[in-house]
């Protein structure tokens, strides 16, 4: 049990140091006159702070007016009460002692804001092992608070501190990693001596949680560090770092294989001494970024220097110089056009060998021997040679020879075409010469020649294979001459014309037979061009007939738009003959036929819906999926007609009538139905 008294404080410093001192002193021989303890408690505060305690006694904010609780226990409460009352009261009244407690209460109120505010964790503890302070660290690093904890003995705060052997023997422990409140901190523990009294023990402490924190943000600096440092020795450009009093900081292997000057002769100068009128000098004083500085080394190299300034925020650090050989940017250089040239080249060759001329976009197909000869048509074009153009009939090559023309420096002039088989032999020559008026040629008028046309520009011969060998003769000494006379003339005349030839014909099988002359065929066979058949280029019929829809659609005001998958299976199934010509007629005779807005097997002629290539044959169980009963059907029919060439043969051989045979035939589409019999 506790008995209390209030007692209210009147003085203007409150409860200044001397007084704090004295009140502790008093408590403390009460307590041992009277076996009791004393508490104060600031009213208001909860806080109970034992009265011997000198430093607890100062860290009681008790200002002038307030009140103060003073508890005792034991057996004379009262008797203590009264004596301790009277006691403080005294305490304040010494006018004389005014001007001291002002300087003590100064020198306190400092120490306290001190201990306040340093980084570092303070508690101090009395002789009788209670903690008297606890400052502002300490209750950060620990989440206890100074109320709680002021008046508690260590035993219950601190545990297993070795606070037991400090008071026993006064010993100091320096950097002990211990606990508080579950905090791992390190602590330097001292005994507190005064007058070679010890009167209590001061811990400082630091928390660990910041020390790793700032233990581990060291090493992340280092190894940053390091790994810069690394960079900088292995990069190929020289580095030179200057700090802001122009002192060499450091420089790399780099800038000392490019200069000549070595490491130690370097580091600790000033730029000042050894260059003062130099780049580096300029680059701290304009603390301005200098680029492209050219110089000589002592050493005779030529270098190019680029110069920045180094900012920390806005705190000038210094400058950084890198440095650079000219001769090795020249050879740098000199590597790069000399590539820069060979990729112009390449891409140039490629584009040669790959870009058609324009001319050429008149022809469909994306077919690889289709762009193939088409190739070599746009190179013949440039080099104004003579062309031989070789393929069936239909496969283009008129067209072929027009894209030459169009392709070469004689577009703008004429392009001839003269079809050497549509013309009798006997006006042949006129044709290609031309005639004068006269007795001997019976003519009225004169009349020039296709050569005499087409000089500057093309002469297109179309089935040159059809030629008649005098005419062969007298081609081949324009091609030689390059001159002529008219039929009837006797005037020389020169020409100025290519020739491009064509033919579907075997010309090597007809110099062998001698219907074809040899030297001519040397002559015009400078650059031969062979178009694929349509068959050997089935992968350009969409194409085909999508550019004949559109091409006929324009010219016939039709608005046909597509051709069905299944027409078009059949379409490639054909063989074509006739090449491109023949797919034109016949998607020209679809157009012009059909009443929908499309085309479908219904349009295609029978001998296309029902044609089945030569080798294919249905009643093939080795593999894949089986056919229809009507497909194999169809296959027989087809099969017997081929093989025994009439419905009433094939019908003996299949066992069925005449009339049978020629209705499926008609059926199949294998022959066309008003047809009324195979013989
Ligand atoms: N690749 C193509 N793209 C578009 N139309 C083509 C193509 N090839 C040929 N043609 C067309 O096919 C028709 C036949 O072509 P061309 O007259 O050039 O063939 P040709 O080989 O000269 O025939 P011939 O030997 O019978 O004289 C022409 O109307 C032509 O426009």
């Amino acid at each position: 049990m506790y008995s209390s008294r209030y007692i209210q404080i009147k003085n203007p410093l409150g409860f200044h140091t001397r007084a704090a001192a004295m009140i502790s002193q008093k408590a403390g021989q009460m307590e041992r006159t009277y076996g009791a303890r004393l508490y104060i408690s600031l009213e208001g505060s909860g806080n109970r702070l034992p009265m011997s305690s000198f430093l607890a006694m100062l860290s009681t904010p008790v200002r002038d007016g307030d009140r103060i609780e003073v508890m005792v226990d034991g057996d004379e409460p009262e008797k203590v009460l009264d004596e301790m009352t009277k006691f403080i009261e005294s305490c304040f009244e010494a006018e004389d002692a005014m001007q001291i407690d002002s300087l003590l209460q100064e020198a306190s109120v400092t120490y306290e804001r001190i201990f306040e505010n340093v980084p570092s964790g303070i508690v101090v503890l009395d002789m009788n092992g209670v903690i008297t302070l606890f400052n502002k660290a300490a209750e950060r690093i620990s989440g206890l608070s100074a109320d709680m904890v002021i008046g508690m003995s260590y035993k219950t705060v601190l545990p297993n501190w070795p606070l037991e052997e400090v008071y026993a023997e006064g010993k100091t422990y320096m950097g002990m990693r211990l606990e508080l409140n579950g905090a791992a901190v390190l602590v330097n523990i001292s005994p507190i001596f005064s007058t070679s009294r010890m009167i209590g023990i001061v811990s400082i402490l630091q928390d660990m949680r910041e020390i790793d924190k700032l233990s581990n943000e060291l090493d992340s600096v280092k190894e940053m560090e390091n790994r810069y440092h690394n960079m900088l020795e292995s990069v190929h450009d020289g580095i030179c770092l200057v700090d802001s009093d122009g002192i060499i900081a450091y420089v790399n292997p780099a800038y000392e294989r490019i200069t000549g000057e070595r490491y130690d002769e370097l580091i600790g100068k000033s730029v000042y001494d050894v260059s003062p009128g130099g780049a580096r000098a300029t680059a701290l004083r304009l603390r301005k970024p200098i680029l492209g500085v050219i110089g000589t080394k002592p050493n005779g190299v030529r270098y190019v220097a680029d110069l920045n300034p180094i900012f920390y925020g806005d705190r000038f650090m210094g400058v950084v110089s890198v440095i650079k050989e000219v001769t090795e940017i020249q050879d740098l250089t000199n590597r790069l056009n000399e590539e820069k040239a060979r990729a112009e080249y390449l891409e140039q060759e490629l584009k040669r060998s790959q870009k058609l001329d324009e001319a050429f976009n008149i022809i469909v197909g994306k077919n690889g021997k289709l762009k193939e000869a088409l190739s070599i048509a746009s190179k013949a074009a440039a080099a104004d040679a003579t062309v031989l153009i070789r393929g069936e009939s239909g496969t283009g090559k008129e067209l072929v020879a027009r894209a030459i023309h169009f392709a070469s420096k004689r577009k703008d002039k004429p392009f001839i075409r003269v079809n050497c088989a549509a013309i009798p032999s006997n006006l042949l020559e006129s044709e290609l010469f031309g005639y004068e008026r006269g007795a001997f040629t019976g003519a009225v008028n004169q009349k020039p020649g296709k050569f005499e046309l087409a000089n500057g520009g093309t002469i297109f011969l179309d089935e040159i294979g059809d030629l008649p060998p005098d005419m062969q003769v007298k081609l081949l000494r324009v091609i030689e001459e390059k001159e002529f006379e008219r039929v009837g003339g006797i005037t020389t005349i020169k020409v100025n014309v290519r020739i491009i030839a064509a033919t579907n014909r075997h010309l090597e099988d007809m110099i062998k037979n001698n219907t074809f002359r040899e030297d001519l065929y040397y002559r015009l066979n400078v650059v031969p061009i062979f178009l694929p058949s349509l068959r050997e280029r089935k992968d350009d019929i969409p194409v085909l007939v999508e550019h004949f829809l559109n091409e006929m659609n324009k010219k016939m005001g039709k608005n046909i738009k597509y051709v069905t998958n299944e027409a078009m299976k059949a379409l490639v199934r054909y063989e074509w003959p006739g090449n491109i010509r023949e797919l034109q007629n016949i998607m020209e005779r679809c157009i012009i036929m059909t009443d929908k807005d499309f085309i479908d097997m219904d349009d295609l002629p029978m001998y296309i819906v029902g044609y089945k290539p030569e080798n294919s044959t249905l009643i093939n169980f080795d593999g894949g999926d089986l056919a229809t009963m009507e497909e194999y059907e169809e296959e027989i029919i087809r099969l017997a007609l081929k093989k025994y060439g009439s419905f009433n043969k094939a019908g003996k051989a299949l066992g069925l009538t005449h009339k049978t045979v020629a209705a499926k035939a008609r059926k199949y589409g294998i022959v066309d139905s008003n047809e009324q019999d195979l013989k």
